[in-house]
């Protein structure tokens, strides 16, 4: 994936020169500091690899430039803000391209779950699986008050189970006996419910998300940033090492997992409910 700059936007000068790739837009605002990152895979920003692939990217170019503190996680698709990891990575592929694939999940997760900046979701459509994970990895989550965008990790929806490093960090987020609840039933949360458990932190209408994630993120640059950022590693450091200890067999797990005809078979009978739901 190439990082290609555009035009800036109109009136705004050099500060908010627009740059990303194909799926992964970013608005930076040098003069704040702060940096929006659209996900633009349409229709629903399934995680594909090639989506992860330039996530991981633009967030790195985005860490290694001093200029920007903080990142606000949104989408550029209406009513989703991510549906996940793209199925069709998972169902009817070999071993070597699950392996990849799982390879670049695991590897989203380990630079978003320690970064420096300040992440904040804004949630601006629907948010299952592996969409919640990424929201779960930010700093603050603000959710759309729209009864459509539900939120949870629902793998067992799926017939498929969440790794320990997705329980674990559903676990830091509303706690052991939520998440045990939450992740057997495949709950996806309404934006209330979402709040209620804690799994966001603020529920907005939605055309007050992106406004209320700008002043939010004003509150955490407002920390010097060092002390900010030893202390989310001394909260996540633990989570993390576990993943790093065993990112191979958790990536060989994966595989014999995905592989099984019982879990393709229900994967693909999942794909198809999908399609056929718009019939
Ligand atoms: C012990 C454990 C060891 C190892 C680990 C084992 C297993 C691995 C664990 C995996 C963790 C997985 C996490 C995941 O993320 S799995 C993905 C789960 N995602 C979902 O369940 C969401 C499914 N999608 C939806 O619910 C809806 O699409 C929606 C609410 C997000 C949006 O609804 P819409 O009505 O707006 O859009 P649709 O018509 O439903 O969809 C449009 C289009 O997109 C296709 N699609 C939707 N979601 C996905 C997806 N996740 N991947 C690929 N494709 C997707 C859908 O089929 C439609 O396609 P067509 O336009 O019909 O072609």
């Amino acid at each position: 994936a190439t990082i290609r700059r555009t035009e800036p936007t109109a009136g705004s000068g050099d500060s908010a020169r627009r740059f990303g790739t194909q799926r992964v837009l970013v608005e930076p605002d040098a003069a704040s500091g702060v940096a929006v990152m659209k996900f633009k895979n349409p229709p629903v920003n399934s995680l594909s690899l090639e989506l992860l692939t330039e996530f991981i990217i633009s967030l790195e170019k985005l860490e290694n430039d001093k200029t920007f503190r903080g990142v606000i996680l949104t989408s550029d698709c209406p009513r989703v803000f991510s549906a996940g990891l793209d199925l069709t990575e998972m169902c009817g592929k070999n071993p070597a391209h699950y392996a990849e694939y799982w390879k670049a999940v695991q590897e989203l997760w380990l630079r978003l779950y320690l970064s420096n900046l300040v992440l904040i979701a804004a949630i601006n459509g629907a948010c299952p699986a592996g969409g919640c994970l990424i929201s779960l990895t930010c700093d603050y989550r603000i959710l759309a008050d729209n009864p459509k965008y539900l939120i949870g990790l629902n793998e067992t929806l799926l017939g498929i189970v969440a790794p320990f490093w997705f329980k674990d960090t559903l676990v830091n987020t509303i706690g052991h006996r939520a998440s045990e609840q939450a992740l057997q039933l495949g709950l996806l949360f309404l934006p209330a419910e979402a709040l209620q458990v804690g799994l966001v932190d603020q529920v907005v209408p939605e055309d007050q998300v992106l406004s209320t994630a700008l002043s939010v993120m004003a509150r955490w640059m407002a920390i010097p940033d060092h002390a900010r950022q030893l202390t989310k590693n001394m909260m996540r450091k633990t989570t993390v090492d576990r993943l790093v200890k065993q990112r191979d067999a958790d990536i060989q797990n994966f595989v014999s997992f995905i592989s099984r005809d019982s879990i393709q078979k229900s994967l693909q009978m999942y794909l198809e409910k999908l399609k056929q739901k718009k019939g």
